[in-house]
């Protein structure tokens, strides 16, 4: 079997009395998408701030191909390949498609005047906006200038997806992408995510929605009170198998013959 591009091992986060990581374990291969699912409080978000730099862990180890990474911040995460797409999507709303593409790391122009002036390359950073998102078939957003509050909940969605895709060289995290959106909306998403997965790109994507994670999953991350709990085949398993894994009505075979 292939190398897993990202391991955590275990990983562990206290605040205070409450355990939210308990040694916990996570694997993800090359090219793949891996859902991530538990009940509220099982620690999943933990989890994922802890590979992609927001919360540094008390106690464990990451590696990103192979090699050790602690990350003390996202951007180091992100530098080192890794993009996540909060829930929050972390736009600024009054800024154009563009800008929020670039929101911390614009281009400037080359010479004197990027470097002494600081002034942006606006006509390359509105090139590479526009190519991303129709690489991604987004281009429906028509203008690359329009304020990201004129979108739809989708569309934003979609600007925070092709920023992650843009930049992300090694893996995409996705926190309930589909969360807030309609059926038409989410369609679109989970379009989008597999379209990121056709491009190579292994996907982490936080859930709730069975059908979805269903839907796009090629392993299932089941994490309950504070660790991964087993990794379920989508094609061997129920959803209504998934659903008692996570919330302990019913505990997985391999954990049984233990
Ligand atoms: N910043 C924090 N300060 C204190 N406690 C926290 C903090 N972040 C998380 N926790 C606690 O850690 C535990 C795990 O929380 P976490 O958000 O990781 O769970 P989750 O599985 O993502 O839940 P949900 O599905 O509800 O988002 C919870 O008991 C939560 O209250």
């Amino acid at each position: 079997m292939t190398e897993p591009i990202l391991t955590a091992r275990n990983l562990v986060k206290r605040y205070g009395r409450v355990v939210a990581l308990d040694h916990a374990d996570f694997d993800l291969y090359p090219g793949e998408i891996l859902a991530v699912i538990g009940d509220n409080g099982a620690g999943k978000s933990t989890m994922i701030k802890a590979i992609s730099g927001a919360v540094v862990p008390d106690e464990g180890e990451i590696m990103l191909e192979g090699k050790p990474v602690l990350f003390s911040n996202p951007m180091e995460a992100q530098q080192a390949g890794i993009e996540t797409v909060y829930q929050n999507l972390a736009l600024s709303p009054a800024l154009s498609i563009a800008d929020n593409m670039f929101l911390g790391r614009e281009w400037r122009k080359p010479g004197i005047a990027g470097r002494l002036f600081r002034q942006l390359d606006r006509p390359a950073m509105e090139k590479f906006a526009r190519d991303k998102l129709s690489e991604l078939g987004l281009l429906t957003i028509q203008n690359i200038g329009q304020a990201v509050e004129t979108l739809s909940g989708g569309q934003r969605q979609g600007v925070a997806v092709a920023r992650a895709a843009a930049f992300g060289s090694k893996v995409i995290i996705m926190d309930e992408p589909t969360a807030a959106l309609g059926v038409k909306e989410s369609r679109r998403v989970l379009d989008l995510i597999l379209d990121v997965k056709s491009r190579g790109l292994p996907i982490v994507l936080i859930s709730h929605n069975m059908p979805h994670v269903f839907e796009v999953a090629d392993r299932i991350h089941v994490h309950r009170l504070g660790r991964r709990l087993c990794v379920i085949d989508p094609k061997e398993h129920s959803m209504s198998d998934a659903v008692a894994y996570m919330t302990g009505a019913k505990m997985p075979e391999q954990m049984e013959a233990a």
